[in-house]
């Protein structure tokens, strides 16, 4: 299907001028139906550099980027936004790279009622969106563990739930073991005004099972926060989340944040090269695919942006009839010769 642009405010224009961001906005239609009306949902992504230096004050560091979003979140509801995602971790620099603890693990909040939930529960009353908020979380009642998450507000406040990282990259200076475990939530589908979401946190769009689960548990939509370099995952960007899209039958979004983050202790990357004080360029690019294979394109790769897209629900079940993919998926063969394949004492088939 080709993608339209959307025509946005020139009010929301004009205040994305002047505060320094790129604003886009791309229509992806379904085709009419007899017996459904359209279920057309308007979803922002938010891309955006740290504001303060990471030595700052840690909640001067928080309230800066409180402030930033919170002013794009602004334009994005003159935009119409019904759902909005920010970028993983979006509260803290990307500091895992230092493998230091202090202070980064400050950054760490409740996802229930820390100050950030609290933040984005007024912005959900205030503009009636849904609120996707990723965050470094910290479990009081499991011992103050730490969790890498995504808290999910109702548009009438209510946080819905939350859905914790699947996956933990082992890869370059993405070094998140040190700092929390593999997320134990699953994959929570989250019933919103708007359609069924789900979050996939960055390092997930990478297992393609781990799409589909968000998917067998009936997401519409899913989500794919993410902090990435690039060096190490540009080729791959482009691909991963529309490929789930496509095998999915869904609509997925994948966001990115930008900038360079400098930390004032250098750290080395394992690989017998000189210690540095920087991750690299997280190169934003944040974009929607839909299930048909279209795409929209992404937001630049240097500068804070608002990708607002407006997509019609009703075209997952239109390719999903068309492709079958779901119908055609041999979910039963698989999951037999899953729980084989993870026995100690397992024969690959192989025939010789
Ligand atoms: N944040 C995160 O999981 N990054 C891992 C690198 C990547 O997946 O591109």
């Amino acid at each position: 299907m080709e993608i339209m642009n959307l025509n946005l405010p020139q009010s929301a224009i004009d205040a994305a001028e002047e505060q320094d961001f790129d604003l886009k906005g791309y229509v992806f239609e379904a085709s009419p139906e007899q017996l459904r009306p359209p279920r057309t949902v308007r979803v922002g992504l938010i891309q955006n550099k740290i504001v303060l230096p990471t030595d700052a004050p840690v909640l001067e560091q928080i309230t800066a980027l409180h402030k930033r979003v919170g002013e794009m979140v602004e334009v994005a509801a003159m935009c119409g936004v019904n759902i909005v995602c920010f970028q993983e971790a979006w509260t803290m620099p990307f500091a895992f790279c230092t493998r230091e603890r202090e202070p980064w693990t400050e950054f760490a909040e409740s996802a229930e009622d820390g100050l950030t939930t609290r933040f984005c529960i007024q912005l959900a009353k205030k503009y009636n969106m849904v609120v996707v908020s990723p965050i470094l979380e910290r479990d009081e009642i499991h011992g103050g563990t730490l969790w890498n998450t995504a808290v999910v507000v109702s548009n009438n406040g209510n946080v819905l739930g939350k859905s914790r990282k699947n996956h933990i990259p082992r890869v370059g200076d993405f070094n998140e073991s040190t700092y929390y475990m593999e997320g134990n939530t699953g994959h929570p589908v989250f019933q919103t005004q708007f359609g069924k979401i789900a979050v996939n946190i960055c390092y997930g769009r990478h297992h393609p099972l781990n799409w589909l689960m968000y998917s067998i548990h009936g997401a519409e939509l899913i989500f794919n926060p993410s902090a990435t370099v690039g060096l190490l995952s540009e080729p791959m960007w482009p691909i991963e989340a529309r490929n789930a899209a496509i095998a999915n039958h869904c609509f997925t979004c994948a966001i990115n944040r930008v900038g360079t983050e400098y930390f004032e202790n250098e750290f080395t990357s394992g690989d017998g090269k000189k210690a540095h004080h920087d991750f690299g360029h997280f190169y934003g690019s944040s974009y929607v695919a839909a299930p048909d294979g279209s795409r929209s394109p992404g937001l630049s790769r240097t500068r804070d942006g608002l990708l607002v897209t407006e997509m019609d629900l009703n075209l997952n079940r239109q390719v999903a009839d068309k492709w079958n993919f779901k119908m055609t998926g041999r979910y039963e063969m698989y999951a037999e010769e899953l729980k084989k394949a993870i026995q100690h004492d397992f024969k690959p088939n192989i025939k010789e």
